[in-house]
């Protein structure tokens, strides 16, 4: 039936107002605004069509990718877009392409660690896509640990040039997104080396291929480093190969911020601390934060709204059966993921507001945040990737063998996604990093050095301070458990933003009892969840523990009634979510069997290949059929 909402009923259950709640989820009237003008122009606009990826071939897959890449930029430069709408126009547009490494790592780079002259001449270039850039750090012998790099930048005086070189098979980088087709220049990292010393790795802008007919330059061997998992999904990318054969550059492509190579060959280093070199990382790893709460959301939608139509078991007297969403398996499944979806989301919100924050300061040459901000971006990036990856995984289990079809949207969104607990940091070597800050915290605790924002609550664990002295000793020894208190203390900083969120004023009626609900039961989940840590180490009863799984199945109760509003506040078109079982109407079946005719193996009825191996299998003619 089409036109009819199958899912008002649902809707017309809901207890609070939604168009309040889409403000809340959109972070401002204005955001809610851009958001959802065009995430419309862009569902309205056939150019942007994207139901088709997973039966195209990786060479149509990646051409089609670059026709919607020009397509996208035509329509920013047409329309006039502002920097906020084209960013949004990319997202909408939802296919992973070299310009996500253009805007989201190449530009960022320039800004962060260039000096203002580098930036005046290169950024108007990138602004206008004059040239195309990537990010060339990961080599193949080395991802995690950057110091490690093999690639080398060795200053020539004579020439007032830098020779780019990769000496070993494993110094290639390899990775790189917008690097095996697409990328006229890169940020490529490399050991810095002056009159024979080293002085560690910094980044330099190489051009690859010419801007005439894009071919690779002298000394340049690039391409792409093959197929990736899963079909369509993250192969839309070009990830590259590079290798550098004494590539020369000008000395001024060093980027210069942090330390400076002169005419002379002097090596001198600003006074601003090294780690800004790694300033890229830490700003991409608040933007996957951020991006996270939307990935979880899509996925959670499709699960909620199919979880309503759905119907198993439970008829009586030849009535319906019961909805699948009624099961309270079902929501003790979907809804803590429900509530992490909007923990997320404030949680990206606060991350902001702390990026924007320690950028401010590091204007201003005060550093002292900064080892602060590294752990927080480090430590949430992999909360929230490892529970978003797991979440869209959980959620295509939640629809049952539907689930399974591509025309879920739920396997290529998990293709998609899960490389992001590998990208921008392995998720466990980043959670090492927030143990090495908190326990360098704890070694200072008693000291002058009194420790504030997300750690503050450190002076108050009294354990700690009766720990302090022995925590250097051992730390690779015990570093199971310090990434368990690492993953420990990011759940700690999400859950006080969300209820730091719930002080807020939040207008609409029953929008903020919403709210309260979700938090409740994302915090009730993790102690469940964890209850045998807690249990042992003494901070909650059994007691405690039988009460906390009580008041979750009450506010699974709370939550039912509005869980279809609660995902439609996300203001998802059906072409971002690019699913049938969540479509808006919740018209799923006639859908489901429509899109299977359109599959191209059911192009004919009788499948190329039937005379050449099925019918000879039939005829028991096989032994004289030509295989
Ligand atoms: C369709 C949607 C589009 C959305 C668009 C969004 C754009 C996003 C695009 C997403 C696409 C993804 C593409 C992927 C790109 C990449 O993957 S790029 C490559 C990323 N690589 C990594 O992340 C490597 C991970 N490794 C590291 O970061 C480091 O090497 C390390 C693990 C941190 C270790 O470094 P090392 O120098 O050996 O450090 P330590 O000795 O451990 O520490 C020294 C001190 O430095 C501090 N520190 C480390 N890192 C930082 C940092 N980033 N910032 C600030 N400080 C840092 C560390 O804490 C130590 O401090 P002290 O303890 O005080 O000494
Ligand atoms: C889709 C995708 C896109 C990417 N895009 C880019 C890009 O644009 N530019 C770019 O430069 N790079 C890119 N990368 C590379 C990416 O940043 C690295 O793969 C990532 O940093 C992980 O490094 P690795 O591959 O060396 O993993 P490894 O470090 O080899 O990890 C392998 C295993 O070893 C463990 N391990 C490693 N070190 C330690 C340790 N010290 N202690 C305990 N365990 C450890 C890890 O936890 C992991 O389980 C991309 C990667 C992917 C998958």
């Amino acid at each position: 039936m089409e036109g009819v909402d199958h899912l008002a009923h649902e809707r017309n259950k809901s207890e609070f107002d939604v168009d309040a709640m889409k403000i809340v989820w959109a972070g401002s009237p204005h955001a809610f605004d851009v958001s959802d003008r065009i995430s419309k122009l862009v569902a309205s606009d056939p150019g942007f069509r994207k139901d088709n990826r997973s039966t195209l071939s990786r060479k149509e897959l990646f051409k089609n990718t670059l026709r919607k890449a020009a397509y996208a930029w035509k329509t920013i430069v047409d329309l006039r877009l502002s920097e906020e709408e084209a960013a949004k126009l990319r997202f909408y547009v939802d296919e992973p392409a070299f310009t996500d490494l253009h805007w989201g790592m190449f530009i960022p780079a320039i800004k962060g660690q260039g000096t203002e002259e580098q930036q005046q001449k290169w950024l108007p270039l990138a602004y206008k896509m004059q040239i195309i850039g990537c990010y060339a750090q990961t080599e193949l012998g080395h991802g995690s640990n950057v110091q490690g790099l093999e690639t080398t930048a060795t200053f020539d005086p004579q020439t007032d040039e830098f020779i780019i070189h990769s000496p070993t098979l494993t110094s290639s980088k390899w990775w790189p997104g917008g690097l095996g087709k697409v990328a006229t220049h890169a940020i490529a990292y490399a050991r810095l080396i002056v009159g024979g010393r080293e002085h560690g790795v910094n980044g330099f802008i190489v051009q690859l291929r010419s801007l005439e007919d894009h071919s690779p330059l002298l000394g340049i061997t690039v391409g792409d480093i093959g197929m990736k998992f899963g079909n369509g999904a993250y192969n839309t990318m070009d990830n590259g190969v590079l290798r550098f054969d004494h590539v020369r550059i000008p000395r001024n492509q060093m980027l210069m911020r942090v330390s400076q190579v002169t005419c002379e060959g002097k090596y001198k280093q600003s006074d601003v601390p090294r780690q800004l070199v790694y300033g890229t990382m830490v700003y991409v790893r608040q933007t996957i934060v951020a991006d996270a709460s939307c990935a979880l959301s899509r996925a959670v939608c499709i699960a909620t709204r199919y979880s309503a139509v759905r119907r198993q078991f439970g008829s009586q007297n030849g009535g319906p059966e019961t909805q699948v969403i009624d099961y309270k398996t079902q929501q003790s499944r979907l809804f803590p993921l429900l509530a992490s979806a909007y923990a997320f989301r404030f949680i990206g919100e606060w991350l902001k507001w702390l990026y924007a924050d320690v950028t401010q300061r590091l204007q201003a040459n005060d550093f002292s945040t900064l080892p602060e901000a590294h752990a927080c971006t480090a430590g949430l990036k992999s909360l929230t990737t490892t529970a978003t990856a797991d979440g869209i995984e959980e959620c295509r289990k939640l629809c049952g063998g539907h689930g399974y079809l591509c025309s879920s949207g739920l396997p290529e969104l998990f293709a998609v996604y899960v490389p992001a607990c590998t990208y921008e940091g392995d998720n466990t070597v980043l959670l090492l990093q927030v143990a090495r800050f908190l326990m360098k915290t704890v070694s200072q605790l008693g000291s002058s050095k009194k420790p504030v924002g997300t750690i503050a609550y450190m002076t108050r664990v009294e354990h700690l301070m009766q720990c302090r002295c022995g925590v250097q000793r051992g730390f690779a020894e015990l570093s199971v458990d310090l990434v368990e208190a690492a993953v420990a203390h990011c759940q700690l900083i999400v859950v006080s933003k969300f209820i730091e969120k719930l002080q807020q004023e939040i207008p609409g009626k029953g929008v903020k009892q919403q709210l309260e609900v979700l938090c409740n039961i994302y915090a009730l989940f993790l102690l469940h969840k964890h209850q045998g840590d807690f249990l042992s180490t003494g901070c909650i009863t059994p007691k405690h523990a039988a009460l906390a799984n009580d008041e979750l199945r009450s506010l699974y109760s709370q939550v039912r009634p509005n869980a279809i509003a609660l995902v439609d506040a996300f203001n998802y078109t059906d072409h971002y979510l690019g699913s049938i079982l969540g479509c808006y109407d919740g018209n799923v079946y006639p859908k489901l069997y429509e899109a299977a005719w359109k599959d191209p193996l059911n192009e004919s009825v009788v499948p190329d290949g039937y005379h050449q191996y099925i019918r000879p299998l039939l005829k028991q003619e096989i032994r004289t059929a030509r295989l």
